[in-house]
Formats: structure tokens, C-alpha cells, sequence
């Protein structure tokens, strides 16, 4: 605001107006009608209306005799050695003066857009409501929350195995893996982390279990943006925004349906699932991603089984990419599967060597 008046005094400067008044003619003349702020008098008025004068400020300046006296006024400006100084503090004005314009249109815009935001209705277009909530930061990002216990990141511990374990590991100790795995029991849909996984069936449109509770903490929109997708194939991943839910992003994956046993097929399934999840969130900068133990409920994949594909696949992708993620959490529903990943994890990320006896 200030910086347009800044540059409408330079205008006075140049077409040698002597009132505010004058300039106020010839901006009406032009067709600028100064909504707030800019009139005597007036009280300064909301970013719409700067909004509005600015831009028709912008048309001012394209008419022929406007142009004609900016120019002659850069002219005399650049004349003179003091022109040079005259011009660069124009330039500058003009410059900033387009800045807060930009801010106040952008201020204007996301105020706009959080006042007619309503996460509870599948009214409204989803790809305008994903744009805006994916342009936000994650504090401003909390007024849209359609929970109102979520889990911060830096809530969840890391997991750090304990030394000493009895049994061979799978894999040796890897320490840049260190402090990027955490094991979380409780609801996924609370978890405020860059992405959290679904295990979703192929239409993508919701069911029960892990997601139907993501689908219902997401809110209407989740279920239109993955209506867009047209389903998933087994095995693969696509992600959406998350909506109303504390995750930024929601990785919907299919994993294969176990009830007749598990052989080859299936377990290359899982693997992809957590494989192709992990290469979704690294595509989008999600940097912290939590799993459910995906299959292991309706879809009848054995969890003592499922456990190993599932912490083999992820220390294989941690060891070649440990630089695109910084948390990996295995977020378990049941005690049972808890009890399995608290056993199971220190075989796929060992701790210390064991200090071997000196006896
Ligand atoms: N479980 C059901 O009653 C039910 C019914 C219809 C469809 N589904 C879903 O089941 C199919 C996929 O089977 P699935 O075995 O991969 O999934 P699932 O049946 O949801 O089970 C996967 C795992 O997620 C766990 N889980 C459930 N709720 C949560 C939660 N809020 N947070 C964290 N973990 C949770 C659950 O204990 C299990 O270990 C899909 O059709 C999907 O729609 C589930």
C-alpha cells in the first residue's frame, strides 16, 4: 500500500501534478477506479481492494499520453547524473511496490480459500482444495484437521535395537540407517508425518479396515481424488493428498490376497507394495512414511510371514536410497503384530556389534 503511493507520487513527480486530486482525474479518466486507500480521505481497505486499484494502476500506465509523460520523466530522469540515482530508487519503488502486491494478492487469495475450505463436504473441487493444502505449511496446515489428536512427528520415538541379540541377523549393522526406523502402535490416521500407506483394494474407493478408517478421517475428497486414479493394480502405489487427515499425503497400495497360502507371487506382491509405496513418497519429498501391516487382515496374509517381506524390502531400499528418507514407521493395530516387529526388527536392523566376550 505504502509502496503504491510511492508510486503514484513518483507519477505526480513526473507529469508534474500538484494534487492528489489531479492524479485521481487522470486516473479516472483512464478508466482506474481506486476502490480504498488510494482516494483523500479514504480509510485503507482490505487486500481486495489494493488489489484492484494496483492492477488498474497497471492499464494507467499503458495509456499513450500516461506513457508519454512516464517516459519523458524517465528521460529528464536518466539526463542528468542525478537521473541515474532518480531512476535506480524508482525502480526499486516500482519493483517492491510489485512485491507487495503479489504478497497481498497471495494473502488475499489463501485467506479466501481457508475461509470456504469445508473438508466435511465432497462439494467443491478436489484438485483446488489439494493445491492449496499441499501449498501450506504443516502449522497452518493443522486448522484443516478433521482430528484434533494427532501425533507430531517428534512424538514418535525411533527404534534403537538393543545389543546382544541372541539370533543371526539377516542383514549386517548398517549405522547411516540409524535413528530412520520407528515402530508406533496405535492409529495410523492420527500420525502428523509427510505420508502414511493404505492398504486399499483395487477400486481405490474405500472398504473397511485400515482404509476405511483412513478414508473416514480424510474426509469426502480423499475418496473424489481416488475416484480420478481408476483404481490400483496388486502390488502397485499411487498417491493423493491427505485431506482432512494429520498426513500430508495418503501412498493407497493393493496388496495380494493371501487367504490360500502365500508362494512366490505373493510375496513378490508385498515387496512391490512396500517397494513402490517408498518410491512414491521419495518422488514427493515425503520424507517421513508410516505402513500398516499391509494384508495381514482381510486379506489373510500370514503377519509372521508378511513381517519379513515387509522389513526386508524397506532395509534393501534404506541401504540404496537412506538419503530420500528420514523416518520409516511401522505403525502396528494389534498387539500380536507389535510383539512379532519388536522380535523380528532387530534382525533387519541390527544394533552395535555385540561386544564379543573376552573370556
Ligand atoms: N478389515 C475389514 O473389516 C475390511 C473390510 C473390507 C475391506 N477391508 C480392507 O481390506 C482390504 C485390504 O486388506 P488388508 O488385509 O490389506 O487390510 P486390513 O484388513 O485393513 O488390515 C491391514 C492391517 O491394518 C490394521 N489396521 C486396521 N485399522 C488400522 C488403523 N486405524 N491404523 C493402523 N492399522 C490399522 C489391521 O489390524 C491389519 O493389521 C481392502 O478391501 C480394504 O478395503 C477391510
Amino acid at each position: 500500500m505504502a509502496l503504491q503511493i510511492s508510486a503514484l507520487f513518483s507519477y505526480m513527480r513526473a507529469s508534474r501534478c500538484t494534487t492528489l486530486s489531479r492524479v485521481r482525474a487522470d486516473f479516472q479518466a483512464a478508466g482506474v477506479r481506486f476502490k480504498h486507500g488510494v482516494t483523500p480521505g479514504s480509510p485503507p481497505g482490505p487486500a481486495r481492494g489494493h488489489i484492484n486499484a494496483a492492477l488498474r494502476a497497471e492499464k494507467f500506465f499503458t495509456t499513450p499520453t500516461n506513457a508519454a509523460i512516464w517516459r519523458s520523466s524517465q528521460v529528464k530522469a536518466s539526463s542528468s547524473p542525478r537521473g541515474w540515482l532518480g531512476k535506480v530508487v524508482l525502480g526499486a519503488a516500482l519493483g517492491v511496490s510489485t512485491f507487495a502486491l503479489v504478497q497481498s494478492l497471495h494473502t488475499g487469495t489463501v485467506t479466501a480459500m481457508a475461509r470456504k475450505l469445508n473438508l466435511n463436504s465432497a462439494d467443491g473441487d478436489w484438485k483446488e482444495t489439494k493445491d492449496y493444502l499441499l501449498s501450506l505449511s504443516v502449522t497452518d496446515r493443522r486448522q484443516h484437521y478433521r482430528t484434533s489428536d494427532f501425533v507430531p512427528l517428534h512424538d514418535i520415538s525411533v527404534w534403537t535395537p538393543t545389543a546382544g541379540g541372541s539370533e543371526k541377523t539377516v542383514y549386517p549393522r548398517n549405522k547411516k540407517l540409524d535413528n530412520k526406523i520407528s515402530l508406533y502402535s496405535g492409529d495410523i490416521t492420527k500420525l502428523e508425518i509427510d505420508a502414511i500407506v493404505n492398504a486399499a483394494n483395487k477400486t481405490l474407493l474405500g472398504g473397511g479396515g485400515v482404509d476405511g478408517a483412513i478414508h473416514r478421517a480424510a474426509g469426502p475428497m480423499l475418496k473424489q481424488e481416488c475416484a480420478s486414479l481408476h483404481g490400483c493394480e496388486t502390488g502397485e502405489a499411487k498417491i493423493t493428498c491427505g485431506y482432512g487427515l494429520p498426513a500430508k499425503y495418503v501412498i493407497h497400495t493393493v496388496g495380494p490376497v493371501a487367504q490360500g497360502g502365500v508362494g512366490d507371487e505373493e510375496k513378490k506382491a508385498l515387496r512391490s507394495c512396500y517397494k513402490n509405496s517408498l518410491n512414491a513418497a521419495a518422488k514427493n519429498n515425503a520424507r517421513s512414511v508410516a505402513f500398516p501391516c499391509i494384508s495381514t487382515g482381510v486379506y489373510g496374509y500370514p503377519p509372521e510371514q508378511a513381517v519379513h517381506e515387509a522389513l526386508a524390502t524397506v532395509r534393501e531400499y534404506l541401504d540404496e536410497h537412506h538419503d530420500k528418507l528420514d523416518r520409516v514407521i511401522f505403525c502396528v493395530f494389534l498387539p500380536t503384530d507389535k510383539e512379532l516387529y519388536m522380535k523380528t526388527l532387530p534382525l533387519y536392523f541390527p544394533a552395535e556389534d555385540t561386544v564379543k566376550s573376552k573370556l
